[in-house]
């Protein structure tokens, strides 16, 4: 069963000469419990893709197509209907936390803040709730993390906290864009296990947007690949990446260091 389900989405943008089309039809459907990896070179319309779906995309732009989630047209809602819903039934984790994250105000206020505003907690509920999320995400000693600032923390474990914002709600989809790119390779597995286990405790539906091969293969269920703002393949992580059907998947698989398909 899918939980969000993309069909024929088209993007155009408004550019000097009128308009650019970024996204040309994509398809994509996400499964509860299943991580879908995203992948394609730079420009080819990943995170476009992404941010629609939060219907966060640039100012002027137009959309066509679908993107159902249950019951709902995400992109024939009105504005405060969408925006009740993302954050929500969706949410995001980007690629550095520091955007996410309010360098000036505590852990405890921004994610205590996050619940008292969408789920309408009384304080100390949203208090227990924070505790118990920071704990999900492994974040040592949590009561203590609620007192503590972004900057007296990793980068990784400021990726796990935005994590923890992102899951506040329960939501059915998470979008997480490229969450590791900026982290040391010692600390992408730590929190590449750590959505492996939130997508299957929680029965979520991931969406990882990822240029990085290695990535996708160590925890995608099913692999997109993008080209030119169209899905060019779609299957499961296995068939993709061992018996790519498509030429453009293939000379991304040719490309890795020390790995040949031919
Ligand atoms: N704010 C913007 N205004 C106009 N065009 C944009 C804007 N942001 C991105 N684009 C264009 O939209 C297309 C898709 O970009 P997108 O960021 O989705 O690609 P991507 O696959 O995520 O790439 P990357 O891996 O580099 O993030 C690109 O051609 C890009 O130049």
């Amino acid at each position: 069963m899918n939980v969000l389900e993309i069909a024929g989405l088209t993007v155009d943008l408004p550019a000097e000469s009128g308009r650019t089309r970024i996204l040309h039809g994509v398809d994509l459907a996400l499964q509860p419990g299943r991580i879908h990896g995203l992948a394609g070179e730079s420009g080819s319309g990943k995170t476009m893709t992404g941010l629609a779906v939060l219907g966060l995309l640039p100012p002027g732009a137009a959309t066509m197509g679908q993107i159902r989630l249950g019951s709902e047209d995400l992109l024939t809602l009105p504005p405060r209907q969408l925006n009740a819903l993302r954050g929500r039934s969706v949410s995001m984790v980007f690629q550095d936390p520091s955007t996410s994250l309010h360098p000036m105000l505590s852990i405890g206020h921004q994610l205590t803040d996050h619940l008292r505003h969408h789920l309408k907690l009384d304080r100390k509920a949203a208090r227990r709730r924070a505790v118990e999320l920071l704990g999900q995400v492994r974040i040592p000693n949590p009561e203590e993390a609620l007192r503590r600032y972004p900057h007296q923390y990793s980068g990784g474990m400021r990726q796990r906290i935005a994590i923890a914002i992102a899951l506040a709600c329960e939501p059915k989809v998470l979008i997480a864009d490229e969450p590791t790119t900026a982290l040391d390779v010692t600390v992408q597995a730590g929190v590449l296990r750590l959505l492996r286990r939130l997508c299957d405790d929680l029965d979520l539906a991931v969406l990882l947007v990822t240029h990085d091969l290695g990535v996708m293969s160590a925890i995608a269920d099913d692999v997109s690949v993008m080209r030119h703002g169209l899905v060019v393949e779609t299957g499961a992580r296995g068939q993709v990446l061992t018996d790519p059907r498509h030429e453009y998947t293939r000379s991304l698989l040719d490309a890795l260091p020390g790995r040949s398909t031919a």
